[in-house]
């Protein structure tokens, strides 16, 4: 399995990240920006109904999706500095949790794992050992032991409280963890997805390349009732998703799942899943979902998208064509244009 894989394929990008889901924060609304031109056809409308009622507010628009822009094409550059600040003055309080190791992880899951490893392995026989959530192809199973919990949580605040540069997740995620910038990519990560995470997607996602998964994007999530509380609903960039809840003490915040199209939160079916500390969800990145509020604590999740690179039947709708999606339950149709329908919370 692990021979299949190219080590070093870079996390897989679409050409539109740099025109498309611009996440406009004080409007809600996920836009794509190819031109002033188009993007005045597109949006002027739909933000003047959101209350972008002056020339100056619309002016605001424009500068920061100029900003957000030109965070994107210098991701690379940026996120190459932080990295070697970090490795220059940063000191871990836990060295051993940047590798993984087979007693981090719970008799449970090397036992799913054993089993899909297994020549004769089968869905059918896989699912005996996963919990399915109700949302479709979304499963539940315990990933990492409370005490390898509580060292990551440690020592990811013990970073947090640190003076070195931080990264921020994603556009939509304005507290959390850049795994990566981290150190954990080599030694912790992409040995999970190589050797355990591979084989039950392989099984469970084959149709969305669950088999070939060959890069990922880590971080960690943190929602505070000082932060972030939620998240609102998208879906990833990513062919398939593990999400899994590593502390600290929260109330709520469950995760929830609409469907496959990307059709309004009020229009689909919603069905919840609870995050429980140890265990992960796993599910197709594709699959709209989104994190209700915390009511007290603070909650940290790991999250890894991953995506392959040379699927044929992927998800991964570079491939196909469908319209921009819409947010938070309001009807907002963002752009009526055919476009790519990954890259979504970037
Ligand atoms: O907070 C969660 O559990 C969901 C996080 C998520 O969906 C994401 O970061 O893409
Ligand atoms: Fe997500």
């Amino acid at each position: 399995m692990t021979g299949e894989v190219d080590r070093n394929v870079r996390f897989y990008g679409c050409e539109c990240f740099t025109t498309d889901n611009i996440f406009l924060e004080d409007y809600s609304l996920h836009v794509r920006f190819e031109t002033e031109q188009q993007f005045s056809r597109d949006y002027r409308a739909i933000l003047l109904k959101l209350g972008c009622d002056t020339d100056e507010k619309y002016k605001d628009v424009i500068y920061k999706i100029s900003q957000e822009v030109d965070r994107r094409i210098h991701l690379d550059e940026a996120s190459a500095e932080r990295t070697a600040a970090i490795k220059r003055t940063y000191r871990p309080l836990h060295p051993h949790v940047y590798h993984l190791e087979e007693s981090y992880l719970t008799p449970e899951f090397k036992t799913i794992v054993e089993y899909c490893r297994n020549i004769d392995a089968s869905k059918d026989g896989l699912l005996k050992f996963l919990e399915e959530e109700a949302a479709p192809r979304v499963y539940r199973f315990p990933v990492f032991e409370r005490n390898f919990c509580r060292e990551l949580v440690e020592e990811l605040d013990h970073f947090e409280q640190s003076p070195a540069p931080k990264g921020r997740p994603n556009t939509m995620n304005h507290s959390g963890i850049l795994l990566n910038e981290l150190g954990f990519d080599e030694t912790f990560i992409t040995p999970l997805r190589e050797q355990y995470l591979l084989p039950l997607t392989s099984l469970l996602y084959p149709d969305c390349g669950g088999s070939c998964l060959d890069s990922h994007k880590a971080f960690v999530v943190k929602y505070d009732m000082n932060e972030d509380l939620d998240l609102s609903y998208h879906y990833d960039n990513a062919e398939v998703t593990l999400n899994v809840s590593i502390g600290k003490d929260f109330t709520e915040g469950n995760l929830y799942f609409g469907d496959m199209r990307q059709v309004p939160v009020s229009e689909a079916q919603i069905t919840e899943a609870e995050h429980r500390i140890t265990e992960g969800l796993l599910h197709r990145g594709q699959h709209m979902h989104g994190a209700l509020p915390i009511s007290h604590g603070q909650r940290w999740n790991l999250i890894i998208w991953m995506r392959a690179s040379r699927s044929a039947t992927s998800c991964a709708p570079c491939a196909t064509a469908s319209p921009h999606w819409w947010r938070d339950g309001a009807s907002r149709r963002a752009s009526p244009k055919k476009t790519h329908s990954l890259c979504p919370n970037v």
